[in-house]
């Protein structure tokens, strides 16, 4: 059984389709990521997953649960992190997750059993005691994320979970949450717009924009459907011999002469420059200089859509700087419904 199973999912707003005919499956275990820039409907998404907010059509499943009938057992099996901290400063970590383990019914006994084995998977175990108000940016962070994981859920949400860290605890916040899936085994699905954080900590990654998913797959693939890594060569002089060379190699997926000297495409470039320099060796050519590129998810983004994320971004806050008002309007309506 998938972990989520989506299909045809579409949420629309009076003006906007936030979320358009979506289908797609989540595998138990894995850590899925949902990238996109601002407005591509990531939030609208899994607003509709986690039951709440209603679907305009289509159909999911959450750990087997059906999101429009069975809100309740799809609620209890699934843990959410949101963007807005949702912790009490004034009491400490471990209160915190006996707070939340009281709202969600866990007897005294399992409480005592449960909050430290959440402490430790999320490195508090220390601090345990101390009020949340003393912790760090990214203690807090951790501390929301074992909030999510008290009931033990087997699917678990984060909402752009490194959003206003500074780079360093970003890459901590990544460590911890890649070993509690490996330790808990809990399936995890992460909306961002960072392309590092995608391609840093996610199985896989599907790519939305305006609404749609543009394309589902690991970062390696979809880098690599870009055609490879590019090496160029800088060269003090241009080596017909040279080139006759790179055709031979089944490696070489194409080269093209350049106005400095030769680029060559390829899987795993890091792993073939020194191929290349005996190459260029060989056909007596001289190297002048050494460059490798290896393709992002900011140009696998701009292949699909014809835009960078960035640029996206900035129509998206045009777009509701003119619109403003009437965002918090259909919002307050959603609300009240
Ligand atoms: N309550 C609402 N009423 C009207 N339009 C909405 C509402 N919520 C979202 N939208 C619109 O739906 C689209 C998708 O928004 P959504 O918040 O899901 O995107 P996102 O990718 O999560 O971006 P962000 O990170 O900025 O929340 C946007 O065009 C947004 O303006």
């Amino acid at each position: 059984m998938d972990a989520i199973r989506v299909e045809g999912l579409t949420k629309e707003f009076d003006a906007v389709t936030a979320v358009d005919g979506l289908s797609f499956a989540v595998e138990q275990g894995e850590i899925f990521g949902l990238l996109g820039p601002n407005g591509a409907g990531k939030s609208t998404l899994i607003n509709m997953l986690v039951t709440l907010l209603d679907s305009t059509s289509g159909t999911a499943r959450v750990n087997g649960y059906d999101i429009n009938d069975e809100t309740g057992d799809v609620r209890d099996s699934l843990g959410i992190v949101f963007q807005e901290p949702a912790v009490d400063e004034e009491l400490t970590g471990a209160e915190n997750l006996a707070f939340h383990a009281r709202m969600y019914g866990k007897r005294k006994a399992e409480r005592e059993q449960r909050i430290p084995e959440v402490l430790e998977l999320v490195g508090l175990a220390d601090e345990a005691d101390q009020p949340v108000e003393s912790y760090s940016g990214g203690m807090q962070r951790r501390l929301e994320i074992g909030r999510g994981l008290m009931h033990e859920p087997a699917v678990l949400f984060l909402d752009e979970p490194t959003t206003g860290l500074d780079a360093r605890t970003r890459r901590d916040t990544w460590g911890y949450i890649q070993r509690l899936n490996e330790q808990s085994d809990v399936t995890i699905v992460i909306t961002t717009h960072y392309m590092d954080e995608a391609d840093f900590l996610c199985e896989r990654v599907a790519i939305m924009d305006h609404g749609e998913i543009v394309a589902v797959d690991s970062p390696e693939s979809l880098k690599d459907s870009l055609g490879g890594d590019v090496v160029t060569l800088g060269l003090e002089n241009s080596s017909r011999e040279l080139f006759a060379r790179l055709d031979e190699q089944p490696w070489v997926r194409e080269h093209t002469e350049t106005e400095e000297g030769v680029a060559v495409t390829m899987a795993h470039g890091d792993t073939r420059v020194a191929d290349l320099v005996r190459l260029a060796d060989e056909a007596g050519a001289s190297i002048a200089s050494v460059d490798l590129r290896k393709p992002t998810l900011e140009n696998v983004f701009l292949s699909l859509t014809g835009s960078t994320i960035s640029e996206r971004e900035a129509s998206v806050a045009d777009r509701r700087e003119e619109d403003g008002e009437d965002r918090t309007t259909a919002e307050a309506a959603e609300v009240a419904e």
